[in-house]
């Protein structure tokens, strides 16, 4: 039977040049770009694969009419534009192309910088209006100013490597930045706010997730130094483009340099009225090479995928050896929640893992267990796009080194999952397990036993144990308007450390009202 392809989105004719050939697979490829909603709505139930680049929005509705969809494929890296969650509920892989386009970003990336820094899109507007003012153009040089980069994944370490060749420092912040990393590459790192104090242009190279939404803003903008020039080739939302238009407007950023928006396409933001504002519409990929680069490996995933049923860059594919689903998978779930979990507790760099199988869970091959609790750690900073299939590959990219332990003995619990995180300076551990008829449990963290149903959003709070402390906690979130549902306390000794964990009703965004307390040293809002 044919297999049904359709292009949704302008991809390089020499990029699905291996889909035009294939001679095995029966392949009916159409390509119908600029499709309203509503029309791929109409007619993607006819279709086996759909490949996209950003522009297709690949919504829930539109995975939902896609009776026949198995695979969607992405020729490129960020995957914002498709509903992850509703592909994986349908089935349906999703696979990218995450580095085919890394040296153009990079480049495009590096253009922004030099062009903000010369002025070079206005010196030639106003040239072409018939103007030869050369007063009006003064730039400022590369050398020697620092280049502070958010994200030090693919792309920040390109740029980075290419600010260095134009003499510039270099400082970074990523949360998977070590010293030794750092050091192989030849920059300083520090926090966002480090990187904010002293660079001198900042450019961002994060995925778009609820932790990067925003990251810079108001209160990062403040500290920057006066005069410093903005760059965003990553992803519209990162920074708070109110924000930067008031910065702007204050004089204390210079000038901003914009491949992506929010909103797209950006034509008409207010952005775009204030000179020191220069913009290209989402260009960071658009050159010949990365275009056939990125079509040439969904094309051999789609290839891959239909013959031997196994992709190189899955963003969404569950994997599990059918002969064990029934007996390991509910702990599935309690691996992942437990990853995310103890993944809150640092903020700093993790060099290595360690996950502890007890009971009889220890006599089954744990490793699609290890890889979906690896997931489960990851995702705080990889975002969705980390799953089962790629979670060890990403640890091994992050220099992040990942043991089992298995032990057949049962202690208190007939099975159980303890993971332990290990950074430079601490460790932090959780443990959980499956109680029968009460389903998952979390019965550890860190020195304190607890018992925690982990579901929903969760308030884990460090503080001293003093009176008052526990009620203190309870009135603000009442001020706030912050239901709890249930409630834990754990502590070490009187008087000593202690933590509280409270189950509560809805997302809680901001924590700084409970940070500012006396007695109160940590708080981290989490959702599992
Ligand atoms: N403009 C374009 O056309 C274009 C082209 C390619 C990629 N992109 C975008 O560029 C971005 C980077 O792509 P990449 O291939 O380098 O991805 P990557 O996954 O290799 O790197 C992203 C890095 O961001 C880090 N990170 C996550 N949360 C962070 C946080 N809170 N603070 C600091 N760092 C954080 C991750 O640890 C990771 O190292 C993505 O948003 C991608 O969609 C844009
Ligand atoms: O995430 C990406 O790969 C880039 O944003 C490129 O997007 P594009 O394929 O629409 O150019």
């Amino acid at each position: 039977m044919a297999i049904n392809i359709l292009i949704s989105d302008p991809l390089s004719e020499d990029g699905i040049y291996p889909l035009r050939q294939e001679q095995e697979l029966d392949l009916n490829i159409v390509s119908n770009t600029g499709l309203a909603p509503e029309e791929l709505k109409a007619i993607i139930k006819d279709f086996d694969v759909l490949l996209v680049r950003s522009q297709t929005k690949v919504t829930r509705e539109i995975i939902e009419a896609a009776d026949n969809l198995k695979l969607i494929g992405r020729a490129g890296v960020g995957v914002d534009n498709i509903d992850l969650e509703a592909a994986t509920e349908k089935g349906i892989i999703v696979v990218n192309a995450p580095d085919g386009n890394t040296n153009s970003a990079a480049e495009h990336t590096t253009a922004m910088i030099m062009a903000l820094a010369r002025h070079i899109p206005h010196a030639y507007q106003s040239l072409m209006e018939g103007r030869w003012d050369r007063k009006k153009f003064v730039g400022v040089e590369l050398k020697n100013k620092t280049l502070g980069v958010v994200g030090f994944g693919r792309i920040g370490q390109e740029v980075a490597h290419r600010a260095k060749g134009n003499r510039m420092n270099v400082i970074a912040y990523d949360p998977f930045l070590t010293a030794e990393k750092a050091e192989k590459a030849g920059v300083d790192y520090g926090s966002v706010e480090d990187v904010a104090k002293v660079a001198d242009f900042i450019t961002v190279h994060t995925p778009l997730l609820d932790s990067t939404r925003h990251m810079i803003n108001e209160n990062i903008f403040n500290i920057m130094k006066d005069g410093v020039r903005i760059i965003n080739c990553a992803r519209g939302g990162i920074i708070d483009e109110e924000a930067l238009y008031a910065a702007i407007e204050s004089g204390k950023v210079a000038g901003a340099a914009l491949d992506v928006m929010e909103e797209e396409p950006f034509v008409g933001n207010k952005l775009l009225d204030l000179p020191q504002v220069i913009a290209t519409p989402h260009l960071g990929a658009s050159t010949i090479e990365a275009q056939e680069s990125v079509a040439v490996d969904v094309s051999n995933d789609i290839l891959s995928y239909f013959k031997h049923g196994t992709v190189l860059n899955p963003v969404n594919m569950p994997s599990v050896p059918k002969d064990m689903v029934a007996k390991v998978e509910p702990f599935f779930e309690l691996g992942d929640k437990i990853g995310k979990l103890v993944s809150h507790l640092t903020d700093e760099p993790i060099n290595e893992v360690n996950i502890y199988y007890s009971g009889d869970l220890a006599n089954f091959d744990v490793r699609p267990l290890t890889n979906n609790t690896v997931k489960g750690i990851l995702t705080r900073n990889l975002g969705n796009h980390v799953n089962n299939v790629n979670a060890r590959y990403l640890a091994d990219r992050n220099d992040i080194k990942i043991n089992e332990h298995k032990s057949t003995r049962a202690k208190a619990f007939l099975n159980s999952i303890t993971v332990e995180l290990v950074t430079n300076n601490t460790t932090h551990k959780v443990k959980g397990t499956l109680l029968a008829g009460l389903g998952a449990r979390i019965v550890q963290i860190d020195d304190y036993n607890v018992d925690i149903n982990p579901e929903g959003h969760i308030l884990f709070i460090k503080h001293t144990d003093k009176p008052g402390a526990i009620g203190l906690v309870g009135t603000l979130l009442a001020d706030q308007n912050i239901n709890i549902a249930t409630m834990q306390v754990g502590r070490a000794i009187e008087g000593g450390d202690a933590i509280m964990v409270l189950s509560v009703d809805h997302v809680v965004e901001y924590v700084d009202f409970l940070k500012q307390q006396k007695n109160i040293f940590e708080v981290k809002a989490i959702t599992l």
